[in-house]
Parts: C-alpha cells; sequence; structure tokens
C-alpha cells in the first residue's frame, strides 16, 4: 500500500472532522415526513385529553366493586364528540370515546348488561372502578417528551404530532448537494442513441434517487466532459444553486483525463485525501472547497459511486442532519468468503433468511465494481475489514443497510 493510501478509519474521521451540523428550520406537519427533527417534541396537552369509555356500554359509579345483578335506572347517553355532562350516579348509555360524565368512574360493556326496560338494565358481570376507562393523560401526560430529537419523522410520529395538534416543527435543514458526472463517453438522453466508445450515465440518476432518500436536496445536476476548465465552471454552477456537498464521479484515478484533482488546485481546493485502502472505490477523493463547500470525487465506476455515497457521503449528511454514527447489523454470513489482503471489502449483498426466520447474509457473485446487475439483487452491504482475508460460513459480518435511513428488507427463502 502507497504511504499516501488510507485506512478507511482514518479517512471516515477526517469526513467526519469536516462536516458540520446544520441550522434547525421550521417545517409544516405535512411536509416533515422523513425528516430529521432537530428539536424534540414536549407535549403541551393530556392524550388522551380526557377520561373516555374503552367500549360501547354503560358507564357507572361507585364506591367499591358493583356486582352483577345490581339494576341501575339509565339516566342519559354520551356519544364521542359530546362535551361536558354533569352525572349524579346511575347507569348513563356510553360509546366508545365518548367523554366520561362527571361524576362518574367505570364502564361496562354493552353486552354484559341486559335491558330490562327502555330506561332500566341489570349488570350481568361485576365492575371495578375505572373499568373500561381510558383516562385522560394515561397515553401521553402533559410536559412529557414524547419524540426525541434525532428521530426520522415516519408516519407513526405524524399521528402522534397531529394527536397533539401540531402544526410544524423543527427539523434539521437538509443538506444541499450537487451531482457533477464527468466523463465525455456519457449520454444522458435515453432517446440519443449510442455511438462507438459512448455508454449511458448511470450514475448521475442513481446518486439523484439516492441522494434525498438519504436527507439530502439535490439541488444541481450536470453532466460534463474531461475538461478541468469545463469542471471547474460546473464547480460554479453548483455552488451557485447552493450547494454545500459536491458529489462527482469519475476522473480521479491515474489516466490522462482524471483532471478532478488537477482542477481542484487550481480553484484552490484543499484535497484533505486522496485515495482510501478500500474496494471497491479506492482512488476516492475529498476537498473542501474555498467557501468551505466539502466535495467528495468519487472514482467512476458505478459500484465505486455507490460505495462512495453509502461509506463516505452518508456519514457526512448524518453529522450535517445532527444523527449519531451508525451502528452496524452483525449477521452470519451464508457463504464462504476470500478477498486480497490489506484492502477494505463492501460487498454487494442479499439479507436472506431461511426456513425458520433465521436472517443471513449472502454475499452476491460479480464484485467487480463495473457490474450493477448484482446491485440491483442486493439489498445491503457486508463489510471485510483490511486485515481479514478469508471467512467460513456462520462468521458474523458487519452489515449495513442500502442507505443510513434504511433496514435491509430480507429477500425471500433460502430453499
Ligand atoms: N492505472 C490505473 N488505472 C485505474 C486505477 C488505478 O489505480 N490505476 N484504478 C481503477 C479503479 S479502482 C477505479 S474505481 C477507476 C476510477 O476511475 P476514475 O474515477 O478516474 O473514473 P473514470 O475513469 O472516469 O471512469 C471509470 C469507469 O466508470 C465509468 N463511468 C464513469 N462515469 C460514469 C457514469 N456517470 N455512469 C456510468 N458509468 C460511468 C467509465 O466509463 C469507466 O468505465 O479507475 C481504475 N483505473
Ligand atoms: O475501486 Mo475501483 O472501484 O475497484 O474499480
Amino acid at each position: 500500500m502507497s504511504q499516501d493510501t488510507l485506512a478507511y478509519e482514518d479517512a471516515l474521521r477526517i469526513v467526519l472532522a469536516a462536516s458540520r451540523a446544520l441550522p434547525a428550520e421550521t417545517c409544516a406537519m405535512s411536509a416533515c415526513l422523513g425528516r430529521v427533527l432537530a428539536t424534540p417534541i414536549v407535549s403541551a396537552m393530556d392524550l388522551p385529553p380526557f377520561d373516555n369509555s374503552a367500549m360501547d356500554g354503560f358507564a357507572l359509579r361507585g364506591d367499591a366493586l358493583i356486582h352483577a345483578g345490581t339494576e341501575l335506572d339509565i339516566e342519559g347517553e354520551q356519544a364521542a364528540g359530546d362535551g361536558l355532562t354533569q352525572a349524579r350516579g346511575g347507569a348513563w348509555e356510553i360509546m366508545t370515546g365518548a367523554r366520561l360524565p362527571d361524576g362518574l368512574d367505570r364502564v361496562i360493556p354493552v353486552e354484559q348488561t341486559e335491558r330490562l326496560s327502555p330506561t332500566r338494565i341489570r349488570l350481568l358481570a361485576d365492575v371495578a372502578a375505572a373499568q373500561n376507562v381510558r383516562h385522560a393523560g394515561s397515553d401521553v401526560a402533559r410536559a412529557t417528551t414524547v419524540i426525541r430529537a434525532g428521530t426520522t419523522l415516519a408516519p407513526q410520529h405524524l399521528m402522534l404530532l397531529a394527536s397533539l395538534g401540531m402544526a410544524e416543527v423543527s427539523v434539521a435543514q437538509r443538506p444541499r448537494v450537487a451531482v457533477l458526472c464527468t466523463g465525455r463517453e456519457l449520454v444522458d438522453d435515453p432517446a440519443q442513441a449510442l455511438a462507438p466508445g459512448q455508454i449511458r450515465n448511470s450514475n448521475g440518476p442513481f446518486l439523484a434517487a439516492r441522494l434525498p432518500l438519504a436527507g439530502a436536496e439535490v439541488v444541481h445536476v450536470e453532466t460534463v466532459g474531461d475538461d478541468a476548465q469545463a469542471f471547474a465552471a460546473a464547480l460554479q454552477r453548483a455552488l451557485a444553486a447552493g450547494a454545500r456537498l459536491i458529489i462527482s464521479s469519475g476522473a480521479v484515478s491515474m489516466g490522462r483525463y482524471d483532471f478532478v484533482p488537477q482542477a481542484l488546485e487550481r480553484i484552490g481546493a484543499q484535497t484533505l485525501f486522496h485515495k482510501v485502502a478500500i474496494r471497491p472505490g479506492k482512488p476516492l477523493l475529498f476537498a473542501r472547497l474555498p467557501g468551505d463547500a466539502l466535495l467528495f470525487g468519487l472514482p467512476g465506476n458505478p459500484i465505486a459511486v455507490a460505495v462512495g455515497l453509502r461509506f463516505f457521503v452518508e456519514p457526512a449528511l448524518r453529522v450535517m442532519l445532527g444523527l449519531p454514527a451508525e451502528t452496524p447489523l452483525r449477521m452470519p454470513l451464508f457463504n464462504a468468503y476470500s478477498k486480497k489482503p490489506r484492502l477494505r471489502f463492501h460487498l454487494k449483498s442479499r439479507l436472506r433468511i431461511d426456513g425458520e426466520g433465521r436472517l443471513a447474509i449472502e454475499v452476491l457473485d460479480g464484485q467487480e465494481s463495473y457490474r450493477i446487475r448484482p446491485l440491483a439483487d442486493a439489498n445491503a452491504w457486508a463489510i471485510v475489514p483490511a486485515e481479514i482475508d478469508a471467512l467460513a460460513p456462520g462468521s458474523l459480518v458487519d452489515v449495513y443497510g442500502p442507505g443510513h435511513l434504511e433496514f435491509p428488507i430480507p429477500s425471500e427463502n433460502f430453499a
């Protein structure tokens, strides 16, 4: 390994140190799905807001257990939505969710009663105090923290926010990101026929699709030829569009047209590292641009782009969003695996379940960084550290989901 090739852990440390948490902004409840909460949600009210019935039945009161066989007059009716009602005993016909009339303390379900006349019932079961009553504040008490800062808001959080009547929340600003694909072989327009030597741009659509799932906002996407000047001009357009993070693909390796390092030097960027002891994606470059935007120069091979995004850009996005470092899952390996020493491998993998519902991780065939078909079959990444050369089936490996906000979803059974 050449001296300027960093271990992944050292490179990651540099990425994390260069990344800054973004300030919070206010977001309407209707638009906050998937955003990261910046300030904890503290309930300003009780949930339920009032004592109410868990059953359709009759609300009663008593100082002790009311015994089966007791007969009571029906004094009134309370349906969901009915407001304040004062009761002085007797039986009140009540519906599920209806506010318990003041003065009553328990509910007997209608099927445990016998109707003696239109105005009188007999109880067919004992009724204890508080039975079938959902008390005010029993789910959420006023002034308690109900959603922690750093939570990625999902529909179940919106259920809670809606119940609390919250119109807006404070969320971390989304990192604004630009995607620049380099290479004069690239064709963006699907309607354009490929000339000899040309290929379609697949990194651009991949990055533009993955970044929003990772919590970022894509503000600029551009394809540029193999030309340092054109690249520098595209960088300026990306910055003008508000990007604070720029992801480029290609032109960071050893070829004659691998101009990204020189272009960065020319605009006065500070290269923080170039080349990491990983596969794929070894020639990955990380720089700070004048004005403090960050640039990840991802190697052009499509799987190097996917790995660069998942294991370098996404950890930076987590810092910007105020999220802690990820903890990988530990999973038994389904198949044996061996690799080249001294490089950390990021493997296209599939989380699978066996007949008993046990999880295992299968390293897929076709790990070369130009092969995109296995990525389409993958639902996870397995990591084999630099110092390990071979693993037997059943060995535990670190597993990451397809994106830092996504849990890997196991695919069909082995059999
Ligand atoms: N002499 C050496 N050659 C290479 C080395 C090396 O160490 N010494 N490293 C190899 C590795 S590893 C990688 S990864 C690549 C990275 O190269 P670049 O970042 O300079 O990328 P390009 O040469 O521009 O492209 C590589 C490959 O990817 C295709 N590509 C590029 N952009 C796209 C896109 N937007 N969509 C689809 N495919 C794309 C491009 O056509 C090339 O096939 O260098 C190795 N070489
Ligand atoms: O690191 Mo490169 O991505 O192996 O092909």
